[in-house]
């Protein structure tokens, strides 16, 4: 069996993935018609080709624009429902999935659509046997703190189907600390906590996200590379790192996988996981980014099994629900030396 083949059959997670980042141009198209929302783009091709990004905020431009066309709650259960469904058929079997609620509110667009629109392809999913889901509700950084209180208290009536809050949009100029106050109110709900950190911006976002937000997870967290005494912490807590590889080529933090430092991580003792961040925007799903890795790092089978692994450990599941997991891949894994 070859390492990509065992990569596919094995039960994975997905633990950084926003699902307005999911919405591919067949759907985009498909909706902009359905509401008659002009875009730049007339067919699926052209769309394709305007994904050429040579930062994060010019991909956030294009994220937003797309966005745009999710309108009534059926929009937002096929766009949950075909995500669901690829990455089932990728072998994830556990998805903690971001959403961001001011892209929508701020177009006038409520809890009271996307919500049922979400819930129902995640109960479908159940009953079909694909991937649990928990789901994490992000705040946009560049609009204000009090604005993300506004969105918390919004959130009221659905907190029992979300598990955790996070923070993302433009990093530079917007650190962790301008949320301090809503991430301890989401702490007192009882939600778990999760930020963007050292994606463009610098390692002291990284700091700052541990030591004044309180999260339980970096997503990507890649810059923490720069400062070896945060290195050592994150290594001493196994503070895991959500890493996307296809996303940090996309977005220019690397130029090229080749120079992905994944694998030095790894090597470093950090508990790095692999996601897709942003799929239908930066060139595949989880497994895309699994096959980049091999393909351009010459990633190891011990590598990807530690990573597999480490994507089950940084879950939000239950520890039985890990364990269980956990046993299932040291069973294939056996089975496939
Ligand atoms: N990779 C990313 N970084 C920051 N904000 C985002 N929103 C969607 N994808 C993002
Ligand atoms: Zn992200």
């Amino acid at each position: 069996m070859s390492l990509m083949s065992l990569i596919a059959a094995l039960p994975k997670t997905e633990l950084h993935l926003h699902i307005e980042g999911s919405l591919e141009p067949e759907l985009m198209m498909a909706l902009a018609t359905k509401h008659n929302v002009s875009l730049p783009y007339t067919t699926v091709e052209e769309v394709a080709a305007a994904y050429q990004f040579d930062s994060l905020q010019s991909f956030l431009d294009l994220y937003y624009l797309g966005a745009s066309v999710l309108r009534d709650e059926e929009d937002f259960y096929c766009l949950m429902r075909d995500y669901l469904q690829r990455s089932h058929a990728q072998g994830v079997v556990h998805c903690e999935i971001m959403f961001d609620p001011q892209t929508h509110t701020e177009r006038g667009i409520g809890y009271d659509v996307f919500m049922p629109g979400f819930c129902r392809a995640i109960e479908e999913a159940k009953q079909n046997g694909g991937p649990s889901v928990l789901l994490i509700l992000s705040f946009l950084r560049h609009l204000t703190e009090q604005e993300a209180i506004q969105t918390l208290q919004d959130a009221k009536p659905y907190l029992d189907r979300i598990t955790a809050v996070g923070l993302d949009s433009s990093e530079k100029g917007n650190p962790p600390e301008k949320f301090a106050r809503v991430f301890e109110q989401a702490g007192q709900h009882g939600l778990l906590k999760v930020a963007h950190a050292g994606e463009e911006g610098p390692a002291s976002y990284i700091w700052s996200a541990l030591n004044t937000l309180q999260v339980d997870r970096i997503d990507h967290g890649v810059r923490c590379l720069e400062d070896p005494e945060l290195v050592e912490h994150l290594v001493q807590h196994q503070i895991p790192l959500t890493v996307c590889p296809l996303s940090n080529v996309k977005l220019c933090v690397y130029e090229k996988m080749e120079q992905h430092p994944l694998r030095d991580m790894l090597a470093k003792g950090l508990n790095v996981t692999v996601n897709a961040d942003d799929p239908s925007y930066f060139g595949g799903y989880l497994l895309e980014n699994y096959q980049a890795l091999v393909t351009s790092l010459a990633l190891t089978r011990e590598e990807a099994l530690t990573l597999i692994r480490n994507g089950f450990r940084a879950s939000f599941l239950a520890p039985e629900q890990k364990q269980y997991w956990l046993d299932k891949i040291e069973q294939m894994a056996d089975a496939h030396p």
